[in-house]
């Protein structure tokens, strides 16, 4: 029998091969145009799959049954060799048999269905079945390619990017009256989900050779070198996004559509610079080109604008955090900021003294906090008649938006006294206060609600520690207190929850003398200083919310 899942699973496939058999499909998949003479010697062939029925027949059955003539039963060389590899048995114990189905009308292409019965997986592997339905590294769609255009056809999907070698092999069983097959394997690049899908060239045959060349490629691949070269010109991406912000290249392009010369003659550069700078951005999709040669700007491109507070996190990125990140190697030597070995002072000390800057970072926060605010505002049951205080506030953007929206809530702004002093000229709602402090020595008493919106992770644990004491000391049991935190994995080896919270863990590293932290970490660190984290709350921009209760 078939259970409900792997006929799921063949269900699926059957329904792509419409599109796979559709003209072009070749080329569609490589995601790139294809040389005439190989398009002309490739033909779709086969969508393959693994399955893990009772039995063989079980597949014939089911391809009769769905419109499809099951060939004969071959044994499986290739296939069977990986899983023996993948899952560190011996080969000869896994029985693993080909079925090839062709649709019954005539129409072009078919079904490689891989039969593993399911007993005898679970017997000599257990876990295998699981496994491999879940990452699917057997499923692919296969090219039958003309024997003497292999190598060629090889070397066209080598040379893209998208492309990595997946292995491959021959076997002298299928397709016996022509020769065995040959098979090469490559994995696609990721799609929007980063899943990756993968491909087989096939020709009837014996081709030592090619086969040889493609079994040792992966070390060579130019895949991997052009990953690597993408990775580097990251640098060059942020590089550009703050020359368009200090050179007001958004403010330029305002709501027109506008050609190079036009932008170069607005922001006093030069025009050729300006045209290859704007064409460069296209890439990060800030800016669009449009079909005669003008440019405008994306919704993307909008965060650029001097009005909007994002811009100023791109211009502080661009100058003292980008100058701090040049001395990151004496970071990862020595542990210590590259902000301190490039300044002289930690980076809040610094801001203490550079009010323009402060002024930059705090409005530089507004443009995720503003984000988060409306989400906390919607999602946590703030109470009437509660008191909040913001511990390291800033200028108050969170707070503002949660007491515009619970109007019976009152808020306490707690923060450095620069950042007060900045801060209180701004409008804000009524119950709404700022308290100048520092809380690494004592933070506002009594209130209902303490806030923690990324402050944790600019400390180390020692720091935090000190910070969490004086909350705890503070407040009453049952008084809730909410972290923001990106969280990274708990387990080593696991996947991330949350993309930015790596990268933000080595700008810590590089900035501030911080760190990310895990779920896991945050629960122990919280309970050391008598707090307990009850829930966590998904937040925009791959941050979450910690709701704690002091106990
Ligand atoms: C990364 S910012 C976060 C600002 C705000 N909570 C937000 O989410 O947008 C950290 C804040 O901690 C404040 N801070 C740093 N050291 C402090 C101290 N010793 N006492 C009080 N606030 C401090 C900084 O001035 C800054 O506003």
């Amino acid at each position: 029998m078939l259970d409900t899942e792997d006929e799921r699973r063949l269900r699926d496939v059957i329904g792509r091969l419409g599109g796979l058999t559709a003209a072009g499909s070749f080329a569609h998949v490589l995601g790139s145009p294809v040389d005439p003479g190989i398009a002309n010697a490739v033909r779709f062939d086969h969508a393959a799959l693994l399955v893990f029925p009772d039995t063989v027949s079980d597949v014939r059955d089911f391809l009769a049954a769905s419109g499809f003539v099951a060939g004969p039963s071959v044994p499986s060389r290739v296939v069977r060799a990986r899983l023996a590899e993948r899952h560190q048995v011996p080969e000869e114990e896994l029985e693993v048999t080909i079925v090839h189905g062709r649709p019954s009308d005539g129409a072009p292409g078919g079904l490689e269905i891989f039969v593993l019965p399911r007993e005898a997986a679970d017997a000599i592997a257990p876990g295998l079945v699981d496994q491999e339905r879940a990452t699917g590294e057997e499923s692919h769609a296969g090219w039958l390619v003309a024997p003497e255009r292999l190598e060629q056809a090889r070397r066209t999907c080598l040379h893209l990017s998208s492309m990595t070698p997946d292995g491959g092999g021959y076997n002298p069983c299928d397709d016996r009256d022509s020769g065995g097959r040959s098979v090469v394997y490559f994995k696609t690049g990721p799609d929007g989900d980063g899943r990756r899908s993968r491909i087989e060239l096939t020709a009837h045959g014996q081709h030592a050779e090619v086969l040889a060349a493609h079994l040792t490629e992966p070390a060579r691949s130019a895949g991997e070198h052009k990953a690597l070269l993408s990775i580097l010109s990251g640098h060059w991406a942020a590089r550009a996004l703050h020359v368009a912000v200090e050179i007001g290249l958004a403010d330029a392009l305002g709501d027109e559509h506008l050609g190079a010369p036009d932008v170069a003659a607005a922001v006093d550069c030069d025009p050729l610079a300006i045209a290859r700078l704007l064409r460069y951005l296209t890439r990060s999709e800030v800016v669009r080109e449009r079909d005669n040669g003008t440019f405008e700007l994306t919704e993307r491109g909008k965060l650029l604008r001097s009005e909007d507070p994002f811009s100023g996190l791109i211009e502080l990125y661009g100058t003292e955090f980008y100058d701090a990140w040049s001395e990151f190697p004496t970071a990862v030597r020595t542990g210590r900021t590259a902000f301190s070995h490039r300044y002289g002072v930690e980076h809040f000390e610094y801001f203490s003294t550079e009010p323009e800057t402060s002024h930059r970072f705090d409005r530089s926060m507004q443009a995720v906090t503003r984000l988060v605010a409306e989400e906390l505002s919607r999602s946590y049951p703030f109470v009437d008649g509660t008191t909040v205080v913001d511990i390291g506030g800033g200028n108050g953007t969170l707070l503002r938006t949660v007491l515009e929206d619970h109007a019976g809530v009152t808020g306490v702004v707690f923060d450095r006294s620069h950042v007060v002093e900045a801060a209180e000229t701004e409008r804000r709602p009524g119950g709404l206060r700022f308290v100048a402090g520092d809380f690494f020595a004592e933070v506002p008493g009594g209130a209902d609600t303490y806030l923690l919106s990324r402050v944790l992770h600019d400390w180390n644990d020692e720091d935090c520690d000190r910070i969490l004491r004086n909350c705890r000391r503070a407040c009453a049991s049952g008084a809730r207190l909410l972290v923001l935190e990106r969280l990274l994995p708990d387990r080593p080896g696991a996947p991330f929850d949350a993309d930015l919270a790596a990268p933000w863990d080595l700008q810590m590293l590089a900035i501030t003398g911080g760190q990310e932290r895990s779920r896991d970490e945050y629960d122990k660190m919280m309970y050391a200083n008598s707090f307990r984290v009850d829930s966590v709350i998904p937040m925009p921009v791959d941050l979450k919310l910690l709701v704690a209760t002091a106990l």
